[in-house]
């Protein structure tokens, strides 16, 4: 495609070579050329648009690479890529082998901090901050937050540390009132009355509060010009909250006026303590149907629409689970963190939704929530993506299994999720939370088992029920059936053999299915097992199984560490006398890609699978 700028601008020095009109030519070409990539890569479209004048005047104004912009998240950072030598690189993007969808500091010299999960460039920012004055670095420190990330806890924790240390360093907070849908929270609520209340109105509506009620005798006594003030200061210094942490407030600025911008951050880039820009941005910014609908288009599909799914998604299956306990029983309630579209909660939210929580990117405040409405009576359940969930395993541990508490827990994304890459694989959970104790953890082989684990999830009262699947089809789904009673720690043999016992565990089932139908009639019929529960093990089962069969095979969607396969060798072990291989995901971050072609790359194909039988029982 030819553009007019574009074409001649690949780094921060070509860029600082044009004027600011012909910046804004240049930002619309921008606009276009990722509209054009993404429609058929995929990825972050409306976040990427909401900051392109935003990135062009940062990378106008500072001085990278010796300047250092740590961004949050790093899902909108596309326009940052394009402008720092990847240009001609972005129709690789989220690809096997291509560039990542967030920053990655193996990638570009430009991308000095890597993200995917939310709420940690302050924190991060600090830390090079405060490298850069011991190391006697030269260089300006800059972290780009959104409105969202700013609702993690993470991010005061920084901020809170930030304010103490006073080091140099700028937060850029890019505000679009959104998070993946509309942001929640008080902090947004302050957020959106610094940009909506026009002053005076403030000013009325505090005095009023203040004086409506008391006479002005009274009012006096109780210190009522002292409120006074204190409301005063609060309505005419907007970012007082930043102000009293200790950080300077500047703005709210025009996110999408490159001049205003570019004036702004001349003004206060070498200021040397620290200072928070408030820019207000549309996310989606130049596309109708994204500024529209930003929540679609947050993370879009690219390419041609592929063929028919041959069932549901299991996001699906947990959505429909979740309202049909919710229509049975008063006393579910539904927790995502800020995740409502992708786990599936659309439907709940709409039909009980005095019983659905968004709590913002807080997934630990998520679980500690949850185990205070458990502990009062209610029956929560966690919908949270397997990665985002170990931001909570101390909740999980200290304030749920410890306790006793019976919240469900429905992970969605477990297992290897594809172009999002390492920082978005769900692929330890198995690990991470079978080794505490007071815990049920089940992964299921289609949707009708996803849905008979929740129900049965509602049986147990005295502990977590962790229920974990993958970004994929659910393999079956039968909503009409009658759903069926799973007790925990029960296995399924699906099909009785000898010799060889093949023992699969959720996602691995239907893999290894496929694997045992390539091999019909080549090999002797194996045993193979449903492992449906990892913890409790089916262990009366698995006795039974070494006792009888040479070699036990297990497959699973998780690290190997700590998962299905190494708990099995180690109670087997014992005996000496069974030979146990476990085909799991390597001891390694998984790159990005389609999830089809990492299953291939990490072994877990039904091919490999059938390979693996092959070789085991020559
Ligand atoms: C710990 C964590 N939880 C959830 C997510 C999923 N997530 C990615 S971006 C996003 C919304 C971010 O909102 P904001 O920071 O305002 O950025 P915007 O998309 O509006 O530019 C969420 C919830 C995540 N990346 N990390
Ligand atoms: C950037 C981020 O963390 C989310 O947008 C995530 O990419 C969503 O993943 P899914 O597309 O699997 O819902
Ligand atoms: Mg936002």
């Amino acid at each position: 495609m030819e553009y007019q700028y574009l074409n001649g601008v690949n780094t921060p020095a070509d860029l600082k070579k044009l004027n600011v009109n012909e910046l804004k030519i240049l930002a619309d070409e921008i606009r276009d050329f990722i509209i054009e990539t993404v429609k058929k890569t995929g990825g972050h479209l409306a976040p990427s648009l909401g900051v392109v004048e935003l990135t062009i005047a940062l990378l106008y104004v500072f001085d990278l690479p010796e300047d250092k912009i740590i961004w949050d998240v790093g899902h909108q950072a596309y326009a940052y890529k394009v402008l720092t030598g990847r240009r001609d690189k972005l129709h690789t993007l989220r690809q096997y082998g291509g560039i990542s969808g967030f920053l990655k500091r193996s990638e570009s010299e430009y991308d000095v901090y890597g993200a995917g999960h939310a709420s940690t460039s302050i924190s991060a920012a600090l830390g090079f901050s405060v490298a850069n004055e011991l190391l006697e670095q030269p260089g300006r420190i800059l972290a780009v937050i959104g409105d969202g990330s700013l609702t993690g806890g993470l991010a005061y924790e920084g901020l809170n540390n930030l304010g103490n240390m006073k080091k140099q360093m700028i937060t850029i907070l890019n505000d679009n009132a959104m998070s993946i849908s509309p942001n929640v929270g008080a902090m947004s609520k302050y957020l959106n009355k610094i940009v909506t209340d026009p002053i005076y109105n403030r000013i009325r509506d505090k005095i009023w509060n203040l004086t409506s009620k008391l006479s002005m005798g009274k009012f006096m006594l109780r210190g009522g010009l002292k409120k006074l003030e204190e409301s005063l200061k609060n309505l005419l210094v907007p970012g007082i909250l930043f102000d009293e942490l200790g950080v300077r407030y500047f703005g709210p600025v025009d996110g999408h006026d490159i001049q205003a911008l570019v004036a702004t951050f001349r003004r206060l880039k070498d200021i040397k303590t620290p200072i928070l820009v408030h820019v207000i941005t549309k996310k989606g910014k130049g596309l109708t149907e994204a500024e529209d609908d930003p929540t679609t288009f947050h993370g879009i599909q690219g390419g041609k629409v592929g063929p028919k799914p041959k069932a549901p998604s299991y996001t699906h299956v947990f959505g429909h689970t979740a309202v049909e306990l919710a229509e049975k029983n008063e006393k579910i309630v539904a927790i995502t963190a800020a995740m409502r579209e992708g786990t599936g909660l659309i439907e709940f939210d709409k039909k009980f939704h005095d019983r659905f929580f968004d709590v913002g990117i807080a997934e630990g405040h998520a679980v500690t929530f949850a185990a205070g409405l458990a502990a009062n009576g209610l029956r929560p359940i966690v919908a949270i993506y397997s990665t985002f969930m170990q931001r909570a395993l101390d909740p999980l541990m200290h304030d749920v299994s410890l306790q006793k508490l019976p919240v469900i827990f429905c992970l969605d994304r477990a297992g290897l999720v594809g172009a999002d890459g390492p920082t978005h694989h769900g692929v330890f959970d198995l690990s991470y939370i079978s080794m505490l104790p007071n815990v049920i953890v089940a992964a299921p082989k289609d949707g009708n088992e996803l849905r008979n684990l929740m129900h049965s999830a509602l049986t147990v009262t005295d502990k977590p029920y962790v229920i974990r699947y993958p970004r994929d089809e659910a393999v079956r789904f039968e909503p009409n059936r009658e759903p069926e009673t799973i007790e925990p720690g029960t296995w399924e043999i699906l099909q009785k053999g000898k010799k060889l016992a093949l023992i699969a565990n959720g996602s691995m089932v239907y893999e290894s299915e496929l694997a045992l139908r390539m091999l019909a009639g080549v090999i002797p019929d194996v045993t193979f097992v449903n492992a449906r529960f990892i913890k409790p093990m089916d262990t009366a089962l698995l006795k039974q199984l070494a006792e009888s069969h040479k070699i036990l095979l297990t497959v699973e969607e998780n690290a190997p560490a700590g998962g299905l396969g190494q708990q099995i060798r180690a109670l087997c072990n014992h005996s000496g006398k069974t030979r146990v291989v476990n085909m799991t995901l390597p001891d390694a971050f998984i790159p990005h890609g389609k999830r089809t072609e990492l299953l291939k790359e990490a072994g877990l194909s039904a091919t490999q699978i059938a390979d693996t039988l092959k070789d085991l029982l020559k």
